[in-house]
């Protein structure tokens, strides 16, 4: 086993990233076939934590990392009922007067932690793209050292239960993302414990975004300009269609269907980085909302504490096979470039 010797440059690979995005031929998405975003039931095992159901549920988890980076899981234990009322605070939140969300504007001067609070429609950041991101957003971020005291939260006279249902419904996500390590550890084919300590104090961010109705515009020709995500894994709930995948089997965009009380859950690039590219971390976008009616997603952007250093996992490198990457944490990488 070795690592290569070079640096990681997180700016080097932002910029690459960027560039990239922008070569992406994203005029042609279709209806996604039932195998492209594959369905894993998770019942069976976090009911059980049998040994035969942690089996099954990751060689699912295994091929679809390897061969698509995008799944849905069903049997995911947060309630409907939960789901349903996160989803309503938000639409509530983002039908505040723009005043109001723009008290608590994302890195603004007299705020000392960035990348969290509001992030205003038609925002040039998360991912940075010159053609931009037709979408208003609330974020939170915690980690070893910043709490929920932390982050900026509107005025609780304005939306009395938004804050605590936020904070219930990010505690149930870290739960869920939790419970999910080891059945990445076994499709790994590492210690089901594998990955418990990297996520004592897992780095999170939870983005609350709005894709209101717009007219076509070629300024801002996407809801979320065409990226990969910098995290380990990404855990979304949406409410209607809208995001636009990747197919790395068959070599098209597809439209992601919406499947009721399911997440979509994708790889990201330090979990693509830290298998040694054994996962995929597949490109995605959201389509620019051009119906009538708003669209709202939940993405739960996962990550190991930030200071603990990845490198390549055992079984995914050897001589013949040497690491790709330096080892690097989350603090290094090319989320932290992006602002995150
Ligand atoms: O809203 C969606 O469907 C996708 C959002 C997304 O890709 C992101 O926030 O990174
Ligand atoms: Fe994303």
């Amino acid at each position: 086993m070795s690592n290569k010797n070079t640096d990681f440059d997180p700016n080097a690979k932002e910029q690459e990233l960027r560039s990239e995005s922008e070569q992406w031929d994203t005029s042609k998405p279709e209806d996604a076939k039932p195998d492209d975003i594959p369905t894993i039931d998770l019942e069976a095992y976090f009911t059980t934590g049998a040994d035969e159901d942690l089996a099954v549920a990751a060689e699912q988890l295994r091929i679809a990392c390897e061969e698509t980076g995008f799944f849905s899981i069903v049997g995911h234990q947060v309630s409907s009922e939960d789901l349903n009322d996160t989803f309503e605070q938000v639409r509530q939140f983002h039908a505040l007067p723009i005043e109001q969300k723009s008290q608590i504007l994302m890195d603004r001067p007299d705020w000392p932690v960035g990348g969290m609070g509001y992030l205003p429609l038609k925002n040039r950041k998360l991912p940075a793209r010159e053609t931009g991101n037709a979408n208003e957003a609330f974020i939170i971020k915690c980690d070893d050292k910043l709490g929920m005291d932390d982050n900026q939260w509107p005025d609780a006279a304005w939306l009395p239960e938004f804050r605590a249902q936020v904070e219930r419904y990010a505690q149930q996500m870290e739960t869920l993302g939790k419970r999910m390590l080891p059945v990445y550890a076994r499709a790994l084919d590492m210690p089901d414990d594998f990955f418990d300590k990297a996520f004592i104090n897992p780095l999170y961010r939870l983005r609350m975004t709005h894709y209101p109705a717009v007219k076509p515009d070629p300024e801002n020709a996407f809801g979320i300009a065409p990226h990969v995500d910098t995290s380990y894994c990404t855990i979304l709930a949406q409410d209607r269609p809208g995001l636009s995948v990747f197919s790395e089997r068959r070599k098209v965009w597809v439209n992601a269907p919406v499947v009721k009380n399911s997440f979509i859950v994708n790889t990201g690039e330090l979990l693509k980085q830290w298998t040694n590219d054994r996962f995929l971390s597949t490109r995605h976008f959201a389509n620019n909302n051009t119906g009538s009616e708003s669209r709202y997603s939940i993405p739960f952007f996962f990550n190991a504490n930030p200071h603990h250093v990845m490198s390549c996992i055992p079984s995914c490198c050897s001589d013949e096979n040497p690491a790709k990457y330096p080892p690097i944490s989350y603090a290094q990488s090319q989320g932290v470039v992006q602002g995150e």
